[in-house]
């Protein structure tokens, strides 16, 4: 019997910087809502047998989708933060040794050999992993400028912020998901790491603030997260691109 396992999709977000009409995990592209994409994209691993879904509290929308009727998924109430969403969303696990993929609503792009160059991976390693993408960019660290008689009140007054540094780019990562654990390691990093008050923005720092060491696993870089408005129609090309591709 090959391993099963479930994934946990935070779906609960209210897509802020995204500013569309609605959360933008239910923004259509290709005919579909960004959900519905991500949801498929999981279920091509035929290994992930379940997805729970954390979506918010009164959300008008999940209803109405074919998701709602799909036996293979389960919905929770998410929470006021990511890591909220996908504590109630591993709550919904009993088998606490079993493993779990948390993987954004906002991320349809992901293509199967990623999920299956993690999944081979994380089963190697005692501390999970994730997909993850090189830096490209030079990367600089920046500050917001203090008036300055010697200087122009441009400087000053235009928001801007002015370089203190470049960040060293060499074995620098753009963490993505999925991120997979067991169960019951996840669960008990998250708890502590949020129950101390640690800045935890995706699972991987949980695990880190535990002291574990979660794989890296390098993952496309068009498995991108759909966060602001120049996003969609990036995410419709790679999509059209993923389907056309598909046998
Ligand atoms: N309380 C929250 C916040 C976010 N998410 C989910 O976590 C994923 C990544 O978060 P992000 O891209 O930040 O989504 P939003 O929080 O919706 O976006 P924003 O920060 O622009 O409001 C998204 O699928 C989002 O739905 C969640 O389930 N619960
Ligand atoms: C989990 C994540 O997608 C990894 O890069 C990212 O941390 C989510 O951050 P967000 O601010 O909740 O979008």
């Amino acid at each position: 019997m090959t391993q099963q396992f479930t994934a946990v999709v935070p779906a609960a977000g209210v897509g802020s910087r995204m500013a569309a009409d609605r959360p933008k995990q239910y923004l259509a592209i290709a005919g579909k809502t960004i959900l519905e994409h991500t949801v498929d994209r999981l279920f091509s691993h035929p290994a992930i047998e379940r997805i729970i879904i954390a979506i918010s509290k009164g959300d008008p929308y999940f209803a109405s989708l074919p998701l709602a009727s799909d036996p293979r998924i389960q919905v929770v109430e998410g929470g006021t933060e990511r890591a909220d969403s996908v504590c109630a969303g591993l709550a919904a696990i009993s088998d606490e040794n079993s493993w779990v993929l948390v993987h954004d609503a906002a991320r349809p792009c992901v293509r199967l050999a990623d999920l299956e160059r993690l999944v081979t991976a994380a089963l190697q390693s005692e501390d999970g992993a994730i997909l993850a993408a090189p830096v490209r960019d030079t990367m600089k660290r920046g500050c917001r400028l203090h008036a300055n008689k010697q200087q122009s009140n441009y400087r000053h007054n235009s928001g801007l912020q002015g370089i203190t540094e470049t960040v060293d780019r060499d074995n620098l990562w753009h963490a993505l998901t999925p991120q997979m654990f067991r169960v019951k390691q996840l669960r008990e990093s998250l708890q502590q790491a949020l129950k101390e008050g640690a800045v935890i923005t995706d699972e991987a720092s949980a695990l880190e603030y535990c002291g574990y060491t979660p794989l890296l696993v390098k993952g496309r870089a068009d498995n991108l997260k759909v966060t602001q408005p120049e996003d969609l129609a990036l995410a419709g090309f790679y999509l059209e691109q993923l389907i056309k591709e598909q046998p």
